[in-house]
């Protein structure tokens, strides 16, 4: 066995554990990291880049079926879903290079391409290698989580692993879960030609605004999206083509393929935790809001540590262990400045604290200013009118605000900009934007929060008559 000593181990090539190790190196430590699989882990190989790439084309195809409203006469489309997939595969493929060992190992870092397990409290082995190291960081993600359906383990289904691989186009795709994996993936392939069916058993995309989520409903369905909220699937059959599935509701669906997208658990069977004394729930790893785990040389970061499951907290994350394990300063994890973006169309994203959280913390002092699409000449010129942002206010500070519509993760940057500087909706009225933007939206929403304080106040049209006759 060979051993190594170093100052951070890395586990997991992902999102989070790339950032750390890219971080650590360049900033003088030694940095060993492991990779059991694919460099780039889930957001690269099986999750945000490969279902964005997918999401384009579904969106050129809607907008080649709808380019009449434009006044374009569109004739002879055909849906080549193999070629979709390769286009998938090349944009990876163009990626990849950034995360890759060869980039990795030229900043300094040993990537050793096995799988880790602890086998002491800062001791963990690797194929052949065993490394020691003074702080490290488990960024080993998670996978799909299978639930418990009688028949399902009998039964093919696809998952964010597989999804990606398939080349032959479903002629009706069955979804088991009505999360973000299922609603981006539902309406990609309902606008790509398939019939798709969503079960969900609670509300979809619960996490969401209701107000914002239903909108995002009613095009999902416009697109052809069948989908059921409030079953849960009983029983699923079938085989390869021909699965059906039954739900609590008594409902029997029949599809050519059955995709699960019910959630997440995280990667930590193989990493024997209590070797190292690091507790863990069915969730993820337990840690405190500095990252630090049970075992005070241990951090866990991104999807593993089980919150907020996004590309970009993960690589927040990995910002804050660098600050508290490389330079020994405090560092603290918040999540209330953490935006997310669902990539439906329209998109629905958020920052902050959702409308009951807000009412609940703050009762009567919440203010609410809904400033609809509608509103925003660009959005009217491009024919993307429907949607609003919501920002939720309190004693003139936004506290949480939601977008829904077209390209709301876009929007939403500005907002997340708001929430982490603690800036007001004054120093929103401050800026000018150009004309015609879509983003004006975010400058007309502090004018809609300031007009009623202007134009319905007394005060100010007292102030007003008595300047006016002073005024030469
Ligand atoms: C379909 C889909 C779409 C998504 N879309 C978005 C999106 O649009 N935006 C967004 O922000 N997020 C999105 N996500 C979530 C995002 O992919 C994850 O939050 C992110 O990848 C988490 O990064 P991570 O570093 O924690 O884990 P990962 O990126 O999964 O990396 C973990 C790595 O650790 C490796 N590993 C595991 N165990 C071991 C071990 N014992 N030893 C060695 N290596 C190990 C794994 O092989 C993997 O490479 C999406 C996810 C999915 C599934
Ligand atoms: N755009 C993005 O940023 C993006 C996109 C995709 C995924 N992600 C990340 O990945 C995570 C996982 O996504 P997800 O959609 O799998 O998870 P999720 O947990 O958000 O949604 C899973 C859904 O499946 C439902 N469900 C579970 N078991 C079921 C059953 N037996 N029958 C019917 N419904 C069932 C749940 O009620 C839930 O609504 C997200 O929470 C998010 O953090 C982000």
């Amino acid at each position: 066995m060979k051993e190594i000593k170093t100052d951070i181990l890395v586990i997991g090539a992902g999102s989070g554990g790339l950032s750390v190790a890219a971080g650590a190196a360049q900033m003088g430590a030694k940095v060993v990291l492991l990779e059991r699989d694919k460099m780039g882990g889930d957001c690269l190989n099986y999750g945000c880049v490969p279902s964005k790439t997918l999401i384009a084309s579904a969106k050129r195809a809607h907008e080649i079926a709808t380019a009449g409203e434009f006044g374009l006469t569109v004739s002879g489309t055909q849906v080549d879903y193999a070629a979709i997939k390769d286009r998938v595969a090349h944009v990876v493929a163009s990626i990849a290079p950034h995360d890759s060992q060869e980039r990795f190992e030229g900043l300094g870092v040993t990537v050793i391409r096995e799988e880790g397990r602890f086998v002491g409290q800062n001791v963990v082995e690797a194929g052949e290698t065993r490394i020691t190291a003074r702080r490290i960081v488990i960024a080993t993600g998670s996978h799909a989580a299978v639930p418990p359906i009688p028949g399902l383990e009998q039964t093919p289904y696809l998952t964010n692993e597989t999804l990606f691989d398939l080349r032959e186009k479903p002629s009706h795709l069955i979804i088991i879960g009505g999360g973000p994996i299922g609603l981006e993936m539902a309406q990609a392939h309902a606008r790509l030609g398939c019939r798709v069916t969503v079960i969900e058993a609670a509300r979809v995309l619960h996490k969401d605004d209701a107000e914002a989520v239903s909108l995002v409903l009613k095009h999902l369905r416009a697109d052809g999206v069948e989908v059921l909220e409030h079953t849960g699937a009983r029983k699923v059959g079938g085989e390869e083509g021909a699965i059906w599935v039954e739900t609590e509701s008594g409902a029997r669906i029949e599809g050519s393929h059955l995709l699960i997208a019910a959630g997440r658990r995280p990667n930590i069977d193989a990493l024997d935790l209590p070797a190292a004394k690091i507790k863990a729930t069915r969730t993820g790893i337990t840690v405190d809001d500095s990252l630090k785990t049970s075992n005070p040389k241990v951090f866990a970061i991104g999807d593993v540590a089980g919150g907020m499951q996004f590309t970009h907290v993960a690589g927040y994350h990995a910002g804050v262990v660098i600050r508290s394990a490389l330079l020994g300063l405090p560092a603290k994890a918040k999540t209330t400045h953490i935006p997310w973006c669902t990539y439906t169309a329209p998109e629905l994203a958020h920052v902050g604290l959702s409308e009951p959280a807000a009412r609940t913390e703050y009762g009567g002092r919440l203010e609410i200013v809904v400033q609809p699409m509608a509103d925003i000449d660009r959005a009217r010129a491009n024919g993307t009118t429907e949607g609003f942002v919501k920002v939720l206010v309190v004693g003139g500070k936004p506290v949480g605000v939601t977008v829904v519509g077209h390209d709301a993760g876009e929007i939403i940057n500005f907002w997340a900009m708001v929430l982490a500087n603690g800036l007001k909706m004054s120093h929103i009225t401050n800026m000018v934007s150009p004309y015609p933007t879509v983003s004006e939206i975010n400058k007309r929403s502090a004018g809609t929060y300031f007009s009623p304080r202007l134009f319905d106040n007394k005060m100010v049209k007292i102030m007003v008559r008595a300047v006016q006759r002073f005024l030469p």
